[in-house]
Formats: C-alpha cells, structure tokens, sequence
C-alpha cells in the first residue's frame, strides 16, 4: 500500500516553519491596534508569532491566488464580449473538532481584508448546517453530530452555489452552541463578498459512500483553495477537554444552555465526560470521516502542542 508519507511528497511542497515564515516577504504587518486587540481578544492565547510567521505569508499567498482568479475573470469577459456577473473566491478550512478552525478563520479574515483587491471577505461555519435539534432526536442522531449524516448537505451545497453563482443575497442558517441547535431567529445574509471563508469538518467530504440517489454535487465543486488544520489526535483530545472546560464556565452556565447540567461538574468530572465524548463522537469521526479527506486540500497546516504551527504542505 502506498504510504501518507509518500502520498504527501508527491503532491505537496512541504516546509518547515522557518523556511515558510520567510515567504511573508515584504508583507507588513498593516493590523490597526484595534484589529490587533480584536484577534487577541477572541482568542487570548494566540501569539503574535503565529500571526506574522504563519499567516502572513499565507495571506500574501492567497491574495496571489484570488488575484490570477480575477485576471482569469477579465480574459473570459474579453472572450465573451461582455461583463460577467462576479463570483466570489471561495476559501474552506476543514480539520477535526477543536483544532482551531474558526479561530484560523478568523485570522485569515482580519488579515485578507486588510487587501484592497479584496476588502469584503464573510466567514460561514458549517455548523448553521447540522440538522435542527428536534430532526436529530427523531432520525436518533444526537449521538452522531458531526457525522456526514448529521448535516443537511443538500442545503449546504444549494447555499454555496448561490454564493458562487453571484446572487445579491444568499441566507446562511446559524448554529448556537448554547442551545446546541439551529438558531430559529436569525441568519447570515451573504451579500457579494470578494471572498467567503466556509469552515467546518466537512467541507471536503464528497458523500460518494451514500446511496446514488443522494448523491449531489461537492461543497469542493465550488471551492477555490481549501485548508486542512491537521494535529495529532492526542493534542486535538486534550484541547477539546481544556475548551470543554472552559465552556463549563461559559456557555454552558447560561440558564438556556443545553448543557446546563454540566455546569456544576467538577474538574475530574468534567475531564471524564469531555473524554468520553471525545472517545465515543469526535474521535470516531475524525478518523472515519475527516482525516480521510485531508490530502484533498490544496495546503495543509500541521499543528504542535501549544497550538503552535509546526510544517506546511502546499500542492505542487
Ligand atoms: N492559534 C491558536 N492559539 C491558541 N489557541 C488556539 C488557537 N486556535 C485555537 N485555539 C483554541 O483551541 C480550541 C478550539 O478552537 P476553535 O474553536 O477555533 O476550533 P474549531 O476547530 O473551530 O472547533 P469546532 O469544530 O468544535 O467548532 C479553543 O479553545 C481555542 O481557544
Ligand atoms: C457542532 C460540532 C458537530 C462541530 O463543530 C461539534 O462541536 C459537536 O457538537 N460535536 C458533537 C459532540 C460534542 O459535543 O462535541
């Protein structure tokens, strides 16, 4: 059998954190203060470090990339002989539970932004996705959230191509991790942006292992560059059990939350379940279902402990 490894050397470029640092070139750090404060509010443990060594020169990249998308542009309107409708560049960030996708996100918006060539940039998590709470329980899911099953790919894919299609407004359905369900109040209104970020653990899954009748087009058919967060499962088991903690603390101790029994656990107590959840849910999904489709993406970024970015794989 063909080995990862050897898969990995044939499609990618790889590079060590130094040698990639260095391809930020000239790119300033142009962050305002307060763009600064904001990303480090989200996120207080994220370093500075991370943001000029591996993000910039990943944001030079992908400007790079939309920039020849819309040159492409330009050569088939002059080929047509008239103004084509614009569609956005679209970005996806796949990697299991708790590595840090929407944090990563986040990032890249703040910082592709900052380009004049493309200052509208939205972020949709696939989370609005999963199934509405009450659907879950019936089909006896809530035991699989996150699994393929789980989510209602027909709608997600209907949404992107509306996106990709250049529709003035296209709704996204939001997700509340307080409530754990489907947000029946509010939506993500997606106006034209130059380019939308879609992260969430299934954007690179194709459903080729569902019954040919469910088949449908991929979330990747309308993908221009995908990003795969890759970390050893036993950091990604005790960063979901510290954020598990954390959200004892938060979310979880608002009286609507779902989980609102949790809150009065103990720390050995919520170690235990966090564990279990991990070792039960998320831990079966990551290697059934997203590890699988990690040398899909176009770049893939490999976490060490600390959250700390430890190689790059770019495709050939
Ligand atoms: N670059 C980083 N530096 C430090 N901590 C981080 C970083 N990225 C993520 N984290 C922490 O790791 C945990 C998971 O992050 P995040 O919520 O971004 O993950 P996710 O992959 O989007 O998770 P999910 O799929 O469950 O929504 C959080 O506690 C977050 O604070
Ligand atoms: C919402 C998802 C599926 C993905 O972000 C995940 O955070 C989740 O809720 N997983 C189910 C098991 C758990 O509570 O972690």
């Amino acid at each position: 059998m063909t080995s990862i490894n050897s898969i990995q050397d044939a499609l990618y470029f790889a590079f060590q954190r130094e040698h990639w640092a260095e391809l930020r070139k000239s790119v300033p750090l142009t962050l305002s203060q307060t763009e600064l404060e904001n990303l480090r509010g989200m996120n207080e443990k994220l370093s500075l470090d991370e943001v000029t060594d591996i993000y910039l020169p990943l944001s030079r990249l992908l400007n790079l990339f939309v920039g020849s998308k819309q040159q492409r542009g330009l050569v088939l309107d002059k080929f047509l002989e008239q103004q084509t409708t614009p569609s956005p560049y679209i970005i996806s960030i796949a990697g299991s539970v708790a590595v840090g996708k929407s944090t990563t996100a986040r990032i890249l918006q703040t910082l592709l932004q900052r380009w004049p060539e493309h200052p509208k940039v939205d972020l949709v998590t696939t989370d609005g996705f999963l199934y509405p709470l009450a659907d879950l329980k019936r089909k006896g899911l809530l035991q699989r959230k996150g699994f393929p099953e789980s989510y209602d790919m027909k709608m997600l894919v209907e949404f992107i191509s509306a996106v990709k299609a250049g529709n003035k407004e296209v709704l996204a359905p939001l997700y509340s991790h307080v409530t754990y369900d489907r947000r029946h109040d509010e939506h993500q209104a997606i106006r034209q942006p130059d380019i939308l970020i879609l992260e969430g653990l299934n954007v690179l899954q194709t459903g080729l292992d569902t019954p040919i009748d469910t088949r449908r087009p991929f979330v990747s058919d309308f993908v221009d560059f995908s990003i795969y967060v890759d970390a050893d499962e036993s950091l990604l088991k005790q960063w979901y059990k510290q954020r598990f903690l954390q959200f004892r603390e938060g979310a979880f101790s608002e009286p609507e939350s779902f989980f609102h029994h949790y809150s009065s656990l103990t720390d050995d107590e919520a170690n235990a379940i966090a564990a279990n959840i991990w070792d039960t849910i998320n831990g079966p999904n990551l290697n059934l279902n997203i590890q699988p489709t990690r040398e899909r993406a176009h770049l893939i970024l490999q976490k060490g402990p600390n959250h700390l970015m430890d190689k790059v794989l770019l495709r050939k």
